[in-house]
């Protein structure tokens, strides 16, 4: 792997392509930046707007120059407020100036007027919170999303969808039946017909906890895959859970590599740690 360098941070190539080159640079790791209440206190930091700064600055200069994408949880952001999201977006912006991918977790999801909003804040240039991919929720239905998948479209923006959660809770409805296949799936099947049918190509989001029983060959996009570290998953369980989908995988990790801080060697050293075991977890 070569990382020759950062990148424009705009739209240009779509989602699709420069994730694939962000995984091809830097190999298949998504850092995830989940700045827990919990986790603060063990660094040493008090539970406040300084606090959080700090963690998430740490986080972003070690990290965001080796991952191929950095993923913001943004509810521990929102719970400190207006200056919560001003860290927010301090870090999208060092986050792509170091030239990884931002993949803002907001799982965000409404009708379609409100999902326009929504679009706008996460997916578009104008906006300072704007990320090269965010999660979307289908639970209002998967057309009700169409507002993001159109913005993704205009501005070569990603958007992932959640399919199969790594929770243990969402096996009750996303595996519920779905006109003979199951939810999970109907999800997968739509995200596979979009992406057929035009240039951008959407993501999903399975997680890597447990076999997911999808079929996820013609998903044609990228697949978002937490769980991995904290929640149980390993490196052996990504390659397992997704084969025959290796090209695409992009498995997250946050509280396994965070909690090696607040020193900033320690952290880079866990990323580079993990990013070599899943990358030969997947070549094996
Ligand atoms: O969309 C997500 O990022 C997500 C989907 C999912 O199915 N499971 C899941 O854990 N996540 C998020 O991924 C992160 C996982 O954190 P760790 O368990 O600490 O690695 C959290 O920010 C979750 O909100």
């Amino acid at each position: 792997m070569t990382d020759p360098g950062g990148r424009s941070g705009s739209g240009g190539a779509d989602y699709a392509g420069r994730h694939l080159d962000a995984v091809a640079r830097r190999g298949r790791l998504c850092v995830g930046v989940d700045p827990h209440p919990g986790l603060l206190a063990a660094w040493g930091l008090a539970d406040d707007v300084g606090g959080l700064r700090a963690f998430t600055e740490t986080v972003v200069r070690a990290v965001a120059p080796i991952a191929a994408a950095i993923k913001p949880q943004v509810a521990l952001f929102e719970r400190y407020g207006s200056a919560g999201f001003g860290v927010l977006e301090e870090a999208i912006a060092e986050i792509t100036a170091a030239g990884a991918l931002v993949i803002s977790d907001a799982k965000r999801g409404d009708i379609g007027s409100t999902m326009a909003a929504y679009a706008h804040a996460w997916l578009s240039p104008r906006s300072p919170l704007c990320s090269d991919a965010v999660t979307v929720s289908p639970y209002l239905g998967f057309g009700s999303l169409d507002p993001a998948f159109d913005a993704a479209a205009d501005s070569g923006r990603g958007v992932f969808v959640l399919a199969r959660t790594s929770n243990p809770e969402g096996a009750a409805l996303q595996l519920a039946d779905a006109r003979g296949s199951t939810v999970a799936q109907s999800v997968i099947d739509a995200v596979a017909a979009r992406n057929a049918a035009g240039p951008a190509a959407l993501g999903v989001v399975v997680g890597a906890t447990r076999p997911h029983g999808l079929s996820l060959e013609a998903l044609g996009g990228p697949i978002l895959a937490p769980g991995v570290g904290a929640q149980g998953g390993t490196p052996d369980d990504v390659a397992r859970i997704f084969d025959g989908a290796h090209r695409w995988v992009l498995p997250a990790v946050s509280r396994e590599i965070l909690g090696a801080g607040p020193d900033g060697t320690a952290l880079v050293a866990a990323t580079e740690s993990m990013r070599d075991a899943l990358e030969s977890a997947l070549r094996g």
